[in-house]
């Protein structure tokens, strides 16, 4: 083994391959100037990233789309305004200013800011960094998204060309923990997908698999061409993709759903070995270089599982999985507040910043 730290040309850090150097400032600068060293919007966005970038990629050929390289940062112009990216534009305005302050790839970068960015968020599991992605040269194909208004066999067999299994689709929505719409609900943003959107939590899991009652702030209808369905916390402000809906309860990724309900460190090591996995797509690994070094320990998570939200019951559930389901703690009091800023504050307009 080679021991040999390389001094960064900064003068301060050392680094296992000098190409982790440039991260450190990065690193810095993402955390003060974009993040606010919380589980804040902009690392939701930077999230989503990851997403949108990675499974333009087709094994078929179906898309000519690279994967993760980059393409949906370095061409935003054309591929935010693909319908299934709506919203996009809000994570590629806010990571392009350090495209133009540190040399490194766009790639690298999305893939950065999505790992930095959740060690902000308690429960999110510490993921792999590499680098070295070269720039895309071309911007990703329309097309290639799934959106949350198709059908599971469109869904998996899209995640399928780009190639991920039924279980890692299940295993990545994870994310969706800590998540929140901008563009589904009219004349609303910030409309969370489960009560703890400021916690890498197992909440959400549950949470899609409670009977949906209603749409959230007094609508009549979901927006159903937005792919929205009723959420069974209409009152607390969360609203339901129709997609997580679907795919909680469909036979081929029931099971995988129910699983880490009450298993934080087994969803956590579901993301992490996922996202392994759409951070390199279309990539060829064995010239990347692992930084992994950059990512600091996550914060902890705040409990081991997930626990029915005050005001709803285990009647409530709509199982389609036949595994023995867990026994599950009901919090106590009033009906759950969703908070509207990562400091815990109820109201969007007291976030700081
Ligand atoms: C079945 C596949 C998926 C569908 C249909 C889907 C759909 C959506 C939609 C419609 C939104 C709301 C966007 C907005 O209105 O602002 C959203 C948000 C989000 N998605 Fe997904 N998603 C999927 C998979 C993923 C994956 C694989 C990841 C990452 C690993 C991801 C990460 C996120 C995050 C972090 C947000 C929240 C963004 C924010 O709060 O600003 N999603 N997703
Ligand atoms: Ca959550
Ligand atoms: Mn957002």
């Amino acid at each position: 083994a080679n021991y040999r730290r390389v001094s960064c040309p900064d003068g301060i850090n050392t680094a296992t391959n000098e190409a982790c150097c440039a991260f450190f400032a990065l690193r810095d600068d993402l955390q003060t100037n974009l993040f606010e060293n919380e589980c804040s919007e902009d690392v939701h966005e930077s999230l989503r990233l990851t997403f949108h970038d990675g499974v333009s990629f087709s094994k078929s050929g179906n898309f000519s789309g690279g994967g993760a390289d980059g393409s949906i940062l370095l061409f935003a112009d054309i591929e935010t305004n693909f319908s299934e990216n709506l919203g996009t534009e809000d994570g590629t305005d806010a990571l392009a200013p350090f495209l133009t302050r540190h040399l490194v790839t766009a790639g690298d970068l999305i893939q950065f800011a999505a790992a930095i960015g959740l060690t902000n968020c308690p429960g999110a599991p510490r993921l792999q960094f590499l680098v070295g992605r070269p720039n895309a040269t071309a911007a990703a194909e329309d097309g290639a998204i799934p959106g949350p208004a198709d059908s599971v066999d469109t869904i998996l067999a899209r995640f399928a060309d780009a190639g991920f299994t039924s279980d890692e689709v299940v295993r990545l929505l994870a994310s969706h923990s800590i998540a929140r719409s901008d563009t589904i609900v009219p004349n609303h943003q910030a409309v969370p997908f489960d009560s703890t959107p400021f916690n890498f939590d197992t909440q959400f899991f549950l949470e899609v698999l409670l009977r949906g009652t209603a749409v959230p702030f007094n609508r009549t209808e979901p927006n159903i061409s937005g792919g929205e369905i009723d959420s069974p916390l209409a009152a607390e402000g969360e609203m339901r993709l129709q997609s997580d809906f679907a795919l909680a309860r469909d036979s081929r990724t029931a099971c995988e759903w129910q699983s880490m309900v009450d298993d934080q460190t087994l969803m956590m090591e579901n993301f992490r070995t996922s996202m392994m996995k759409l951070s390199n797509v279309g990539q060829d690994i064995s010239k990347l270089i692992d930084c992994s070094e950059l990512i600091p320990e996550p914060l902890p998570a705040t409990k081991p599982n997930a626990t029915f939200p005050a005001g709803t019951n285990s009647s409530e559930l709509q199982l389609t999985c036949a595994s023995p389901f867990p026994s599950l703690a009901t919090d106590p009091g009033q009906a759950t507040q969703i908070p509207e800023c990562p400091d815990g504050d109820l109201n969007l307009a007291d976030c700081p910043s």
